[in-house]
């Protein structure tokens, strides 16, 4: 995943290499599913200034831009229930990120022992007791305020009439139509695992051929009001939805820069989360300044 930014007084020029093993849960000593380094260079010489372990920056900028984007789409809604949808990496720390802005945080998880041992973990460091398992995903669901879907789930995991008025959802899955010459890189060792999870064992790239892969229900995307980080990436990642019919109102960034309005407080709102390569430069090079003057 390659990015720049400059604006004017902060630039970034780097490159992300990340890898999906979704195994990696399983081992006898668990390692993270989702693995990444990135390459920092000068964004002035080009030269590279340093490789930076990217695995937790892809963890906490996803997250971070999750709640931004909640709060730009629900500036004058008051939350009270926050709905994960995964205890892995992601809905771990989209917990940690979100807990001060709600009563309850509420964590499903379709292993319940892991939702389990995630919400002991968080109750240990929050004098509230806040975080509670759940053992059904719809209950889980209904009543919350905003919802984070973070798992692999090639099946809808969230219905329409689950959601409350006005309720947002954060998608971290991807919605993925590959088009020709996009190619997936598989190593042999990884495709049982991938095959078991649906995807196309004849004829990888993975994905080829779905049209429709999400967490969220078609109806959901069709009825709610879809925002996404990048337009030019959702235009391709996310021509499944685009074929049924889906309209994205714009980029979370036209938000905060007041290019465009929230949209009306009780209406459902998704941010369909890509991640973007700038989200992981800026980080970097944050790291960095920080590292050289430590
Ligand atoms: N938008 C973005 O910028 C980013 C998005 N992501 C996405 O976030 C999601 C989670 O990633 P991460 O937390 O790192 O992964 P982890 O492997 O740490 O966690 C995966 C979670 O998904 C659950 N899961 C796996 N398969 C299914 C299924 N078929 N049905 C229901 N639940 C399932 C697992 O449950 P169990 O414990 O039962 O196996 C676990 O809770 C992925 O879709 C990933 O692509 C990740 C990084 C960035
Ligand atoms: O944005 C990212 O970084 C990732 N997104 C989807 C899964 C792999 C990492």
């Amino acid at each position: 995943m390659p990015g720049y930014l400059d604006n004017g007084s902060f630039g970034a020029l780097g490159c992300k290499l990340v890898t999906v093993a979704p195994n990696n849960a399983n081992l006898e000593q668990p390692l993270p599913t989702i693995n990444a380094h990135i390459m920092l260079f000068d964004d002035a010489t080009g030269v590279l200034k340093a490789v930076i372990s990217g695995t937790e920056i892809t963890q906490w900028r996803t997250a971070a831009a999750s709640a931004v984007a909640t709060k730009h789409l629900k500036p004058s809604r008051k939350f009270e229930i926050l709905a994960i949808l995964g205890a892995g990496a992601q809905g771990r720390i989209h917990a940690i990120a979100f807990q001060h802005f709600f009563k309850q945080v509420r964590i499903w998880n379709r292993n319940r022992p892991r939702a389990e041992r995630l919400v002991s973990e968080l109750n240990q460091s929050s004098d509230s007791q806040e975080f509670k398992s759940f053992g059904c995903n719809r209950e889980c669901v209904e009543g919350a305020d905003v919802i984070v879907t973070a798992t692999f789930a090639k099946e809808a995991i969230v219905q329409l009439e689950w959601l409350k008025e006005g309720a947002h959802v954060n998608g971290e899955s991807r919605a993925i139509k590959v088009q020709d010459g996009v190619r997936v890189i598989c190593a042999e060792k990884f495709k049982t695992a991938f095959t078991s999870r649906g995807y196309n064992s004849e004829s990888f790239p993975v994905g080829a051929g779905l049209t429709h892969h999400s967490e969220l229900s078609e109806s959901i995307y069709l009825r709610g009001e879809v925002y996404v980080d990048h337009r030019t990436g959702a235009e391709v990642e996310l021509a499944g939805l685009k074929e049924l019919g889906v309209e994205f109102k714009g980029e979370i960034g036209s938000l905060i820069a007041g290019d465009l309005s929230p949209p009306p407080s009780n209406r459902i709102t998704v941010f369909q989360s890509l991640g973007m390569a700038v989200e992981d430069c800026a980080m970097a090079r944050l790291v960095y300044d920080l590292y050289k003057t430590a």
